[in-house]
């Protein structure tokens, strides 16, 4: 399978008042058409500056950004966005508020269109029935649905969330996992995730990477070989108590704590096909 994602050892420093702040140093990451990573690493490391790369917001001191083999040095409209706090607009009805990236990307499509396209991605989510509602009318979890359909209502290639479900409530949290599932399902899209959340990672992710502490680097590819339908039992089996054990464990590397155990597993835990990543091992994978 291709990679529609492309990170090839991306380097990059912020320019403050007290010099450069390096954030990334060596970040690789391939990620197949049609797939989810989703991306951990201790707080602070540069997962957010990394999605800023991806999105073609900044671009890198060193390395490159790939989307369908072509660098990124611009934002791209083929690229969808959600983050921890939704930011749609008050004086916008909900709908309106979906409807808005494709006021900016296909300014010639019909309203009648425009209107069909929000209301069917609303429906999908649940919201059906709260397209003339405003933000403040809904909840956190309506919102961040809301959000979500924003974020794809234009079908964008690639779809990037930082952090979209990390200011919700556990139970409010999972049932997004499902929502974004099944919108996984309906609305293909190559997707990146930054989460805390291991759970969350192996739940949604077909691939989980570990960001070392920053400067970050890769640090551990785990793939996650779950059913595509899988429902939240799944994390309740001891398959993935595995495997975020050992997720656990490379965090705590991350931030400099070491692992409950030394010496990392003998095999990966079935269904996930872990490995670290130190020097070309990714890059060789990801082509
Ligand atoms: N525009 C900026 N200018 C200078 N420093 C920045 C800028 N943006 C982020 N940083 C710094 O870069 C580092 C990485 O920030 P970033 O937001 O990418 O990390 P993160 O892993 O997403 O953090 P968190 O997990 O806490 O959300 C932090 O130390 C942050 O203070």
């Amino acid at each position: 399978m291709t990679n529609l994602i492309e990170i090839k050892d991306v380097r990059h420093a912020y320019r403050t008042k007290a010099g450069p702040l390096p954030v990334l140093d060596g970040v690789d990451m391939g990620v197949p058409e049609g797939t989810f990573a989703a991306v951990v690493g201790p707080s602070g490391c540069g997962k957010s500056t990394l999605t800023r790369l991806v999105a073609g917001l900044m671009k890198p001191d060193a390395g490159e950004v790939r989307l369908h083999g072509e660098r990124v040095t611009s934002p791209r409209r083929t690229v969808g966005m959600a983050f921890q706090n939704p930011v749609l607009l008050e004086w916008r009805t909900i709908l309106d508020n979906v409807i808005l990236p494709l006021e900016i990307v296909a300014p010639r499509m019909p309203r009648a269109e425009r209107e069909a396209r929000a209301e069917e991605l609303l429906a999908l989510v649940g919201l059906q029935g709260f397209e003339t509602k405003r933000p403040s009318e809904l909840s956190g979890g309506m919102r961040q649905r809301a959000s979500l359909c924003r974020a794809i209502v234009h079908k964008p290639d690639v779809l990037i969330m930082d952090e979209p479900f990390g200011a919700l409530d556990n139970f409010t949290r999972e049932d997004l996992w499902q929502t974004m599932r099944d919108l996984r399902r309906s609305e293909p899209s190559t997707c990146v995730l930054i989460t805390h959340d291991l759970r969350e990672s192996v739940f949604l992710g077909d691939q989980v990477i570990v960001l070392s502490g920053r400067p970050a680097r890769t640090q551990y590819v785990m793939d996650v070989d779950l059913p595509e339908d899988r429902t939240l039992d799944v994390l309740y089996t001891r398959e993935v108590g595995d495997m975020l054990h050992v997720l656990r464990d490379q965090i705590k590397v991350a931030q400099g704590r070491g692992a409950d155990d030394a010496a990392p597993p003998a095999a990966p835990p079935p269904g996930s096909a872990a490995q670290g990543v130190a020097g070309p091992g990714l890059a060789e994978r990801a082509r």
